[in-house]
């Protein structure tokens, strides 16, 4: 079911000071940052040869990193992202496993405007996984 990694995801408290320190520190070519209120969340890309990484910042009260973020305060590594071919068959294929998709189940557009899934941490060794349909 499992194709290539597409981003790692990092969730931090201020996003201009984690952009600057990957772009100034590290060296890394990152994206202008983007505000996603569907998903409670600004985003910036750090461009990498073989993957990316994603660093997130909460965006609004009900931010699902919001509670991540008062048990992390400095920031952490968040969730893997995966691509899959078929979103919907990996969905049903999973749920019928017993693997619990959150949210309404129904795919939203995520970040690269691609349907994606997200799958509970407690089902996958303690994981947040993300399936993102290419
Ligand atoms: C930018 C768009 C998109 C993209 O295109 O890339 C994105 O990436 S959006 C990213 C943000 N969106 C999401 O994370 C959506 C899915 N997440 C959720 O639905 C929730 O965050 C959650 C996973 C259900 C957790 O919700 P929360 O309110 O934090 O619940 P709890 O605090 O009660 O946590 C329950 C339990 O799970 C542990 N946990 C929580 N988050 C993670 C995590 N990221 N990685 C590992 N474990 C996690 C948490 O510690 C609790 O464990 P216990 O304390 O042992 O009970
Ligand atoms: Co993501």
């Amino acid at each position: 079911m499992l194709g290539r990694v597409n981003h790692i995801a990092i969730a931090v408290p201020d996003l201009s000071v984690a952009a600057a320190s990957y772009r100034d520190t590290l060296g890394a070519r990152i994206s202008q940052p983007q505000a996603l209120p569907e998903h409670g969340v600004t985003v910036v890309f750090v461009e990498l040869d073989n993957t990316k990484i994603e660093l997130l910042e909460p965006l609004g009260d009900d931010s699902p990193i919001r509670s991540f973020l008062e048990k992390n305060p400095s920031g952490g590594m968040h969730h893997i992202c995966y691509e899959v071919q078929d979103i919907l068959a990996s969905r049903d294929q999973l749920s019928q496993a017993g693997a619990r998709v959150l949210g309404s189940g129904e795919p939203k557009i995520g970040a690269h405007g691609k349907p994606v899934l997200f799958l509970h941490p407690k089902d996958f060794q303690g994981t947040l996984i993300e399936l993102e349909q290419v």
